[in-house]
């Protein structure tokens, strides 16, 4: 036929279910094979479905799907389309599938055959995925290892954007109308007093990123276990983001991963600067985390 085929148009019929992939982070995502000739030999896509009860009515999905069709970077999840089913109804997100599922999984179960060379590398590839995000103005306020996938044993890519907010163009900062849904363990001083995020405050949560990966993602130590703990059974009253914007207030911060390189550790305390002005931004990071892998040599 003449007219020229639309690459980010999946056809419903063509786009064949295999297994669920989500857990619950991104919503209901299913692993799909996407094979038009009818014979296995197409690609496999992640395929996430518009939830037409959860109040995530079109429109918000439609925001999502144009604000990820924007982008073009090798350390984000590459957007691969869209499919309309019942009669436009509903619509599904088709977004490139990364086989080996989110980091923090990757990485616990191969804690004992990751090295700090390639840690550092993935840091550096989330700090470049990271400063891509800022040339387009894209506050991601959810940067956690939970969201971030590995695409092969040498490559992350960020992912999730359901939370992300584009700049407006006259102010630095997006301020929520209320206190939003991420987890407050990876959100920064100013997020948990003020609903105040910016690229500044990505930068917090990246440095809470460098210490799960350091600590191999083990749940025994991840941030809100070390939280909960130092703020102890005695959260009298005081609701939890006021304890914990009061320990970071005093200094507080996580304690270094076990033998994490000091400079490493020096790192994310520098992401964990109090006043976001004075915090790294993700450029000079990448360039940081680049001298580490040069001088791991
Ligand atoms: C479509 C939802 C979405 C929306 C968005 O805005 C950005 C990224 C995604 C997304 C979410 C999950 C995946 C996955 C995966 O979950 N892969 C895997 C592989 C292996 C295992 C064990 N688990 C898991 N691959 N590509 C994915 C893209």
């Amino acid at each position: 036929n003449l007219v020229p085929h639309d690459q980010t148009l999946f056809e419903e019929r063509h786009l064949c279910y295999i297994s669920p992939l989500g857990k619950g982070n991104f919503g209901c995502v299913e692993l799909c094979r996407y094979d038009p000739l009818g014979d296995n030999t197409g690609e496999l896509v992640a395929v996430k479905k518009l939830q037409p009860n959860k109040g995530s009515n079109l429109e918000d999905f439609q925001k999502e799907v144009k604000m990820l069709s924007v982008l073009h970077c090798d350390y984000i999840v590459k957007y691969r389309g869209v499919c309309y089913s019942m009669g436009r109804l509903s619509m599904s997100l088709v977004m490139e599938y990364l086989p080996y599922g989110s980091l923090n999984g990757y990485v616990w179960t191969n804690r004992h055959n990751i090295t700090t060379r390639r840690m550092l590398l993935f840091s550096s590839q989330i700090c470049k995925g990271m400063e891509y995000l800022q040339t387009q103005r894209y506050v991601h306020r959810d940067l956690a290892a939970r969201n971030i996938l590995v695409a092969n044993e040498s490559l992350v890519k960020i992912a999730d954007f359901g939370l992300t907010k584009v700049l407006p163009f006259d102010k630095e900062y997006y301020r929520l109308s209320q206190p939003g849904q991420s987890p407050l363990f990876w959100l920064a001083p100013e997020c948990l007093n003020e609903n105040k995020f910016s690229h500044k405050s990505d930068v917090w949560s990246f440095g809470i990123v460098l210490h799960e990966l350091f600590s191999y993602c083990d749940n025994s130590i991840n941030p809100k276990r070390l939280c909960l703990q130092e703020i102890g059974q005695n959260v009298q009253g005081t609701s939890l983001s006021m304890h914990l914007s009061n320990m970071l207030a005093s200094n507080w911060r996580l304690p270094a991963p076990p033998n994490c390189p000091l400079q490493v550790y020096s790192l994310m305390k520098d992401c964990w600067t109090h006043d976001f002005d004075k915090r790294p931004s993700f450029s000079d990071l990448s360039k940081k985390v680049e001298n580490m892998i040069q001088d791991d040599r």
